[in-house]
């Protein structure tokens, strides 16, 4: 038996499956989706088997054979690996990256240096000698001695080691292996049925009292028992119990535990609500396309505070009634205990739940627990789309307009897109839910091509659940506040009502998306602005720390209090950042509890977690953050939202900032009144009129996205039109353009050559009726110039007719970095890119 095995080297020369003989020791074993250990060259490499075959294209003789199989249970299925291809050529990566990115971290190889027996008989006379064949004899009685360990035993014998591998009677081998391992605790197991105790009991001398209580303890409960939990019951220490194992009473062995992050939490059990007219007719569409086990994929538009989880619990509850499996994407900042909880309380251990904030060690025995088929439903950021599951009745993605499913790094893929592929290749239903829908997502409802019914299918849910009102929003117009002499950061307006609320001891949640103490220090003399020297964008000050740091690449400096270009003292901070709220409030309102939520005071682990705790607790009265405050909280006292600025959003050049403001806009405001108390939102901003505040303001998804698909339409962005971002970058500009020019007429030149042609890449994804139309705008410095010393220049391709286009980009960047690998020039390819920066 053949094996195509791709190996864990991302490189162009790589990027293909490699041949491979299966010995017949490991056939049992090695399987599509297994990882594997191969010999590449000198080294030995870890790979994925993605194919296997009975026959071989190639000289038999020459094929190597697989040296080792990591897992007893494939990681990655059949269907993960067939996955894994299509995100490769749809995002042009890897196909060995892609594959990476669907385990978790614990999984990626290590290698290691091993000694073993060498085959070779070599010079035997060596063997006379009693030191040299005392280390054979150690190896041998091994099997297997890794380097490390046998230098340490061994270790006045360096030479003669050397020596034995110069002969080959001892030979170094690599070996590929986890980086971690599983976590293992002494378990304590007494015979079967506690069998012989009482006569253990009895030959105890009486003064062993301690060890009699263990025996007792055993008599009664002769079960396996973890060593930690028993010292805890009885009361001993290790020693006691380590005695009873010695005289052979007792049995003490390591074994594997799972390390459960939720451990010792008790999930309250849930039951079902019964619906609202809304949610039921909107949950019985979901549930009949999960019965018939029809892939079909729906948008749940349903405004804040619309039950949209309760409509998730119960389609999940459907699938799992069918003994089929859920996955449920939610962003990373959403993913609260609060969250979790919903869905535990729901459906108790057959929950795994998967996010960045665990251990290592801990996502791997979620992980685990999947592949075990202990868990049913998968509740994840990102990631959690890759879950090993054979058989997806249900996906689910919640707030699926967030631009945080987009992974930044390669493999760029877009984790909406990817879901819907899977659930196709699974016959699984997908259910995209948002109260500010994705304009992309919005247009495949009302897309019709031909006779055909649209790609997805839009549901609705317009009312809040027991008819709790919208919160009515004020517009409060700043330039306004500026002219009647409120040089303040608050109108008067949210003060009254910041006021009113500390009064009656109810909760406020004000938005700022902006961290920091202030955007930029700047000279109000010469206009000299802090700038990162090695980025071009400008610092921003730190007030705890009184340091400028550059948000791109780390590089921190003490506060200026001189302008360093004309010595004015009059350098200032500029704009308002949340730490710089934080402290204004402080002054205003003495006394006030004010917590703040940014990524500088989220970043150690669990801290996210404590402040909304915290909150939630009332021992704060203002939860005051950046986006993270926006989305998912339901806390029922807050009666007030507050946004700072509207414009922080809509002043980025970025053909989304509308779109992104008024998502923000909406999902901050619902955050208020979503249970008894009635709530109330304030949004300052110095573009009142912009619509996307308008209809924020009057709850109006619908009209926004109509008034915003207008202008997409006539500017040909997306959602009308695709586009894919080359990204270059050097460190000598001259280079960097010349390349830059040269990347863009072969592309041309390439392009022309398939608008020929039509190429079917995934059949599917390919319409007949859109004729393939590319343009390619650029290259021109990209709005961030310059990062850590490298110049950037960029091309933006823009395009119809799905999925060609990146196939020609990818055959452009091979023809190139077959042209330019002396050069250290950087090419990185984003296909539906989220931000054109
Ligand atoms: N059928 C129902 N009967 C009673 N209460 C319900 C029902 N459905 C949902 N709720 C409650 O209504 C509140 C809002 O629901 P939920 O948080 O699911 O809204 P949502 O649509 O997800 O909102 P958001 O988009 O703001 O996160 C929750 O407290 C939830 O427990
Ligand atoms: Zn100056
Ligand atoms: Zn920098």
């Amino acid at each position: 038996m053949y094996a195509k095995v791709i190996v864990d080297v991302p490189a162009k020369q790589t990027n293909r499956a490699f041949d491979y003989e299966v010995p017949s020791s490991l056939r049992k074993w090695v399987e599509v989706g297994s990882r594997v250990g191969v010999p590449f060259g000198p080294r030995v490499l870890q790979g994925f088997v993605v194919e296997l075959h009975e026959e071989t294209q190639l000289d038999a003789k020459r094929i190597k054979p697989i040296q080792n199989v990591l897992d007893l249970v494939p990681p990655l299925t059949d269907e993960l690996v067939l996955l894994g291809r299509w995100i490769s050529r749809m995002y042009l990566c890897h196909e060995v990256t892609a594959l990476q990115a669907m385990l978790p971290a614990a999984l990626k190889a290590k290698y290691e240096r091993a000694i073993e027996v060498g085959r070779e008989s070599g010079e035997q006379s060596l063997l006379d000698m009693p030191d040299l064949q005392a280390i054979v004899a150690f190896v041998a009685s091994k099997g297997s001695v890794p380097m490390d360990a046998l230098m340490e035993r061994f270790a006045a014998d360096g030479a003669l080691i050397k020596q034995l591998l110069g002969a080959g009677i001892l030979t170094e081998v690599q070996m590929v292996k986890d980086r971690m391992s599983t976590k293992k605790a002494l378990t304590v197991f007494p015979p079967a049925g506690g069998n012989g105790l009482e006569q253990a009991l009895s030959e105890l001398p009486a003064r062993a009292n301690k060890q009699q209580e263990v025996l007792r303890y055993l008599i009664e409960h002769p079960y396996a028992i973890r060593l930690t939990e028993l010292m805890e019951t009885v009361e001993v220490g290790a020693s006691t119990v380590k005695s009873l194992a010695d005289r052979g009473w007792i049995e003490l062995r390591e074994v594997e535990v799972m390390r459960d992050p939720y451990a010792g939490r008790a999930f309250a059990r849930t039951k079902p609500l019964s619906l609202t007219e809304e949610q039921s007719r909107v949950f019985t569409e979901i549930r009949d396309a999960v019965a018939e086990e029809r892939h079909e994929v729906f948008l749940l538009h349903g405004v804040t505070g619309s039950g949209k989880t309760e409509v998730y619990l119960q389609s999940i509850q459907q699938c799992l009634d069918m003994g089929k499996e859920a996955i449920v994407l939610v962003p990373e900042i959403s993913l609260t205990p609060q969250m979790v909880e919903r869905f535990k309380g729901r459906f108790g251990d057959l929950v795994a739940v998967l996010h960045s904030r665990l251990s290592n060690g801990e996502r791997y025995d979620e992980w685990r627990k999947i592949t075990r088929k202990q868990v049913k439903v998968v509740i994840g950021a990102r990631s959690a789309i890759f879950a090993p599951f054979t058989k997806i009745g249900l996906i689910i993605i919640d707030e699926e307009h967030e631009s945080s499913y987009k992974q930044e790094e390669s493999p760029k893929y877009h984790t909406r897109d990817v879901a819907v592929k899977r659930a196709s290749m699974q016959g699984a239903a997908v259910v995209l839910g948002s109260a500010t829908p994705s304009l992309e997502s919005l247009e495949k409802t009302r897309r019709r091509r031909d006779r055909d019914r649209p790609p997805y299918r839009l549901l609705t849910m317009k009312e809040r659940v027991a008819n709790r009102p919208m919160p009515p929003v004020a517009i409060i117009d700043m330039r306004e506040e500026l002219k009647s002499g409120n040089r303040s950061m608050f109108s008067t307006a949210l003060y009254k009502a910041i006021e009113d609320r500390l009064h009656k001891k109810e909760q406020i949640v004000l938005l700022l998306n902006r961290r920091g103490y202030a955007t930029f220090v700047m000279c109000r003399t010469c206009g000299y602005v802090s700038s990162c020297p090695h980025c071009d964008i400008s610092l921003t000050y730190h007030q705890s720390s009184r340091m400028l740091r550059c948000h791109y690449c780390g590089y921190a400096e003490r506060e200026v209090t001189e302008c360093p270009s004309c010595q004015s003292k009059h350098i200032r901070h500029f704009g308002t950042g949340t730490q710089r709220v934080e402290e204004e409030l402080g002054k205003i309102f003495p006394g006030i509890r004010v917590i703040r939520m940014d990524v500088d005071t989220t970043t150690e682990k669990g801290s996210h977690e404590k402040w909304l705790t915290m909150f939630r607790e009332k021992q704060a009265d203002v939860l005051l953050g950046t986006q993270m405050v926006a989305k998912g909280l339901d806390f029922p006292d807050v009666t007030l939202v507050g946004v700072i600025a509207a414009d922080t959003v809509l002043n980025i050049p970025d053909f989304r900032s509308a779109e992104r403001t008024f998502q923000l806009l909406t999902q901050v405001a619902g955050r208020a009144g979503r249970h008894e108390k009635q709530g109330e939102v304030f949004v300052q901003t110095y573009t009142p009129e912009h619509y996307s505040v308008q209809y924020a303001s009057q709850h109006d998804f619908i009209a926004f996205a109509n008034h915003e698909l207008d202008v997409r339409a006539n500017l040909g962005y997306p959602p009308y039109q695709r586009l894919i971002l080359v990204t270059f970058s050097h460190e000598q500009v001259p280079l960097l353009v010349r390349f830059a020019e040269a990347f863009v007429m072969r592309l041309k030149e390439i392009a022309a050559q398939h608008s020929t042609k039509q190429i079917d890449l995934f059949s599917e994804a390919v319409s007949q009726d859109q004729t393939f139309q590319m343009d390619v705008l650029g290259p021109v410095a990209s709005p961030i110039s310059r990062i850590k010393d490298r110049y950037r220049f960029q091309c933006v391709v823009k395009y119809r007719g799905e999925d060609q286009a990146a196939e020609i980009v990818g055959q452009t960047v091979a023809w190139f970095e077959e042209r330019s690998s002396k050069e250290k020039l950087m090419i990185s390819v984003d296909v539906d890119p989220q931000y054109l920066m």
